[in-house]
């Protein structure tokens, strides 16, 4: 089984005050940095989605994808999976670069989950779609459904009927969203220090 990974970065942070998400620190190290040392070591390689100048993550050393068209983080999974695909690839493991904390073992528990078919995290009850796994035969499918107009990545799920991976740790899916959720996070961080 070969498992890619993609951090999602290509969205606006509107709610963040129109910031590049993956540009803020939390604990004193970028976010992205954050997201790619706890992704990069369960997958075989590993990409960032993002859109604008992707010199911003040259010193990360990954791939950079842009989207085709810019229609929510679907966008980046389909750029993601044509990537993976085209490197023989068997599936692709998504984690939004907004959550810090995400498991250390979340592409083996997703594959469990799933058998290899689509599978999404839940954690205390909720649902987090962007924290998936997505087989690389789902590409086409996914192109079909965002030329739709669809975006929702739980609708996608749903149509794929995802399994769901169950996480002990709520904490660990932790959006930052909002400053507020920023501060949250460096509360956390502070607790366990
Ligand atoms: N590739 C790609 N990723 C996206 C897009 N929109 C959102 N994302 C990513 O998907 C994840 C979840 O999105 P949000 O939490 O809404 O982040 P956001 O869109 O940057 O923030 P808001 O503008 O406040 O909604 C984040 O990691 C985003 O970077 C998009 O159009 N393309
Ligand atoms: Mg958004």
């Amino acid at each position: 089984m070969r498992l890619f990974g993609l951090i999602l970065a290509g969205g606006e942070g509107r709610r963040m005050g129109g910031t590049d998400k993956a540009s803020l620190t939390l604990g004193g190290r970028l976010l992205v940095t954050w997201v790619a040392e706890r992704l990069g070591p369960q997958v075989e390689e590993l990409a960032i989605s993002a859109n604008g100048d992707p010199a911003r993550f040259a010193g990360l050393g990954l791939p950079v994808l842009r989207d085709e068209h810019p229609q929510g983080p679907l966008s980046g999974v389909l750029a993601g999976l044509r990537w993976a695909a085209a490197a023989g690839a068997d599936a692709l493991v998504t984690a939004p670069v907004d959550t810090p904390f995400v498991p250390g073992d979340l592409a083996p528990r997703l594959w469990l989950a799933g058998e290899g078919a689509c599978a999404v995290a839940e954690a205390g009850g909720r649902v987090h779609p962007a924290c998936g796994l997505w087989p690389v035969a789902v590409a086409e499918d996914l192109a079909a459904w965002l030329a739709a107009g669809e975006a929702r990545v739980m609708g996608f799920a749903a149509r794929h009927g995802a399994a769901r991976a169950g996480f002990p740790d709520e904490n660990a899916f932790l959006n930052l969203n909002a400053p507020e959720d920023l501060a949250r996070a460096e509360s956390l961080l502070r607790k366990d220090a």
